[in-house]
């Protein structure tokens, strides 16, 4: 991809949706992009090979969870999942918070942790090769909030993250149509697990490119099961079901 037509395209597609981003910004978001791509050809990351469809699939989708990242408490975030950097690391170019990007596959990690050190983010970013269950463990109330995309259902992810927000903590998650059903199951776990369902936002991406909700949850208060639960459990016996 070409670096200036890019940074162009992004800017334009970002205004649309009241994103407005810096110089600096743009060229890192676009710059990651490319640097995503170019690893593809070794590494398998992503699917989505096509430049226009990707600054719109992975950067401004990321950046649809920004304006409720920015409602979270001060404080670092958790990117669950996070594959090529999604939606982690443009969210970490644009809030300025501190970002922890997890992975349970190590090639995905190692690509990640090339992207971040290549951008000179490496003072605020950090990428972990490790499965959520198992850090959850570990750094119970360490984060202001927790970012998900296409990483599980909404029920799995209220579980994987309740460990570890803080007080008032957010989790923020894109989905693409989640059905009443999945919602439904989300919004028990979460009266399981002491968060409450705060936000619902609904966008059409460009080009027809598709429709995208972001689900917010606040931690206000404790759940009533021990949490981690054994690796595995949140996705074979899901609460909320
Ligand atoms: C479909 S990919 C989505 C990647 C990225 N979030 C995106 O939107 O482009 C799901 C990712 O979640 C990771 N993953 C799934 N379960 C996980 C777990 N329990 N702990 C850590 N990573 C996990 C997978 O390895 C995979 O890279």
């Amino acid at each position: 991809m070409d670096l200036e037509e890019g940074i162009e395209k992004l800017a334009d597609a970002a205004s649309g949706y009241g994103i407005s981003l810096t110089r600096d910004q743009a060229e890192k978001l676009v710059g990651h992009l490319c640097l995503v791509e170019e690893k593809n050809k070794v590494v398998n990351l992503t699917r989505i090979v096509d430049d226009r469809d990707a600054l719109i699939l992975h950067i401004l989708d990321s950046l649809l969870l920004a304006s409720r990242l920015d409602e979270a408490p001060e404080g670092a975030f958790l990117d669950i999942g996070t594959g090529a950097g999604y939606p982690g690391l443009p969210l970490a170019v644009v809030t300025g918070r501190r970002g922890v990007l997890v992975d349970s596959v190590g090639k995905k990690v190692n690509a990640v942790r090339g992207f971040i050190d290549e951008l000179g983010l490496a003072e605020q970013v950090e990428a972990r090769h490790v499965r959520v269950e198992e850090l959850a463990k570990v750094q119970k109330g360490a984060y202001a909030a927790v970012v998900a995309r296409a990483v599980a259902q909404v029920n799995v992810l209220v579980e994987y993250a309740t460990p570890f927000l803080c007080k008032d903590g957010l989790l923020v998650i894109a989905k693409a149509r989640p059905d009443e059903d999945e919602i439904l199951a989300g919004n028990k776990a979460a009266a399981i697990c002491g968060l409450r369902p705060v936000a619902l936002d609904e966008y059409e991406l460009p080009e027809g490119l598709g429709h995208r909700e972001v689900l917010t949850y606040r931690r206000v208060g404790s759940p009533k099961v021990k949490l981690p639960r054994k690796t595995g459990m949140a996705s074979h016996q899901p609460l909320g079901v």
